[in-house]
């Protein structure tokens, strides 16, 4: 049976390796090929600090039995991104991950487009977080950086919060850099107020080897989550090369 923390953390930033896609790949076909199992092997042998997989309503890709086969294949503490329900509730006190990350879910979108709103779910979010709390699962809440948020985080007792970076990546992408100066900043701030409250801040989506550096050098930041691109990468370069490579851009950043 798996239980918390099981795997001494061993980087200052830790990379979390999202195998969603994996799942999505697989999925396109109905069979077992390829296996987000088989990326979590890869993942522990190159050093990645953690697995995250989301397990959606729809199952659009990570499904109930791949949690199991995950947590048994690898030592890495599993980062379980689940919607705050009583399904979900139920599979997360059911697999004990190392922690359960709480997004926000809306069936028809292509992927989370927001961060949580801690602040206006407050009564439906406090006895999911203090029944995860009870089984030893670390909860953290998957928010946008914004002090609303962040209090809301602090009054529910979340000991970690992991702040949606997608308005970043797509500033960044789009190239005004005023705009990516803002939202990095606004990353940066919640990051330091976070840390000075006693929460740990993450951060995660849309990362990519281009604009991580600068999120990487926020100090406050404990762990960066990230998937799509390093599974989208993986086509070409191999998932190994890939998840090194991130882990280089990381630790130079810092
Ligand atoms: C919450 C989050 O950011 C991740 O779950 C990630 O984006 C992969 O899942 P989706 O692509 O299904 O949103
Ligand atoms: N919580 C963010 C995450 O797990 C990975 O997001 P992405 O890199 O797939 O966009």
């Amino acid at each position: 049976m798996p239980t918390a923390a099981r795997t001494p953390l061993r980087h200052p930033l830790r990379l979390g390796v999202n195998i969603d896609h994996v799942a999505t790949i697989r999925n396109a076909r109905g069979g077992d090929h390829p296996d987000p199992v088989r990326a979590a092997e890869i993942v522990a042998r190159v050093g990645g600090d953690g697995i995250t997989a989301h397990l959606r309503e729809d199952r659009r890709h990570i499904r109930d039995a791949d949690l199991r086969r995950i947590q048994e294949a690898t030592d890495l503490p599993l980062n379980l991104e689940m919607a705050a329900t009583e399904e979900m509730l139920a599979i997360a006190l059911a697999h004990s991950p190392h922690a359960a990350c709480i997004v926000p879910e809306k069936r028809e979108e292509r992927t989370t487009e927001g961060g949580l709103d801690a602040a206006g779910l407050h009564n439906t979010l406090a006895p999911i977080v203090d029944r995860l709390r009870e089984a030893g699962i670390r909860v953290s809440l998957f928010i946008e950086a914004q002090e609303r948020q962040l209090d809301a985080a602090l009054r529910l007792g979340a000991p970690v919060v992991e702040f949606h970076t997608g308005e970043y990546a797509h500033a960044f992408e789009s190239g005004d850099q005023e705009r990516t100066a803002h939202e990095l900043k606004r990353i940066a701030d919640m990051a330091a107020l976070a840390a000075k409250n006693g929460i740990e801040p993450h951060a995660g989506h849309g990362l990519t080897y281009e604009n991580v550096q600068p999120i990487a050098a926020i100090p406050q930041l404990a762990e960066l989550n990230i998937g799509h691109y390093l599974v989208g990468e993986a086509v070409f370069v191999g998932l190994e090369q890939a998840v090194r490579h991130m882990r280089e851009l990381m630790d130079d950043a810092r």
